[in-house]
């Protein structure tokens, strides 16, 4: 079981690719605990292992060794499809290439992952419009990906993250392919959610300008952590909303 407040963790989680005298050690040994409510940055130089350390902690790519501990449930010792249903119930991705369909609309794109639940159509909906009203994304849910701009895009897929209302989101570089202030605003999104749901949000980003925008920022060197910070970091309350 995880300490009160801890939603993710893990215990001396290791990675290595290849075999034999080419074997690379990725990430060695490292423990973790992630709480409810905050955004942690996960940073480090190029290399240094954190896409790897996130698909571990997301029940994406299975570890060498060590062991994960989400929402209480001892994740990899859970069957291959025991896993693919906790990461659909549970957990929201957000990844650097917003990886929208170009055929559908914004609304319809938030949709999408709804149709493997048991939710009424009406209901899925209202859910969809809902998520893009929380993204400030309301009066731009007919447009589809060609019609949006790319801080636009990454909100639509935030609230495609966020639909199912998870309790762990994960990001992998959602700011790189955005400018300075788009990119402010999609962290700061990420940030309100965690405040006020609860969510652990977890993200992994090269931006040192997001710094002053977490709670606490990891950085990795050679799969291990070197730093480990929390920030002092009082958000204003419209902090996340557009134009803010
Ligand atoms: N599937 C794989 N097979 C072999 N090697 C891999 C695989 N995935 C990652 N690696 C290697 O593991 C190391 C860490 O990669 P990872 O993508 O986790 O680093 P990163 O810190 O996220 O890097 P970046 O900031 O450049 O995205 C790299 O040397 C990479 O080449």
């Amino acid at each position: 079981m995880n300490a009160p407040g801890v939603m993710l963790s893990c215990e001396r989680l290791t990675k290595s690719f290849g075999q034999g005298h080419v074997a690379q050690q990725v990430i060695s040994e490292v423990s973790l605990a992630l709480h409810a409510g905050e955004l942690t940055l996960m940073m480090g130089p190029s290399g240094s292992g954190k896409s790897t350390f996130l698909a571990m902690l997301s029940g994406l790519l299975r570890p060498d060794g060590g062991a994960v501990q989400a929402l209480g449930q001892d994740l990899w010792q859970l069957g291959d499809a025991a896993i693919d249903r906790f990461r659909l119930a549970h957990c929201g991705f957000i990844f650097q290439g917003f990886n929208l369909f170009a055929s559908l609309t914004a609304l319809e794109n938030v949709l999408f992952p709804l149709q493997y639940t048991d939710l009424a159509p009406a209901e899925a909906r209202a859910r969809a419009a809902a998520a893009l009203d929380d993204v400030g994304l309301a009066p731009r849910a007919h447009l589809r990906p060609l019609e949006l701009s790319g801080g636009e895009k990454q909100r639509v897929a935030i609230a495609r993250a966020l639909v199912k209302h998870p309790q762990l989101i994960f990001a992998d570089e959602p700011t790189s392919a955005l400018d300075g202030s788009n990119g402010s605003i999609v962290v700061d999104l990420l940030h309100r959610i965690a405040r006020e749901r609860g969510t652990m949000v977890l993200v992994v980003t090269h931006d040192p300008r997001l710094h002053s925008r977490a709670d606490r920022i990891i950085e990795l060197e050679d799969g291990r952590i070197r730093r480990d910070e929390r920030i002092d970091n009082a958000m204003p309350a419209d902090a996340g909303k557009e134009g803010a």
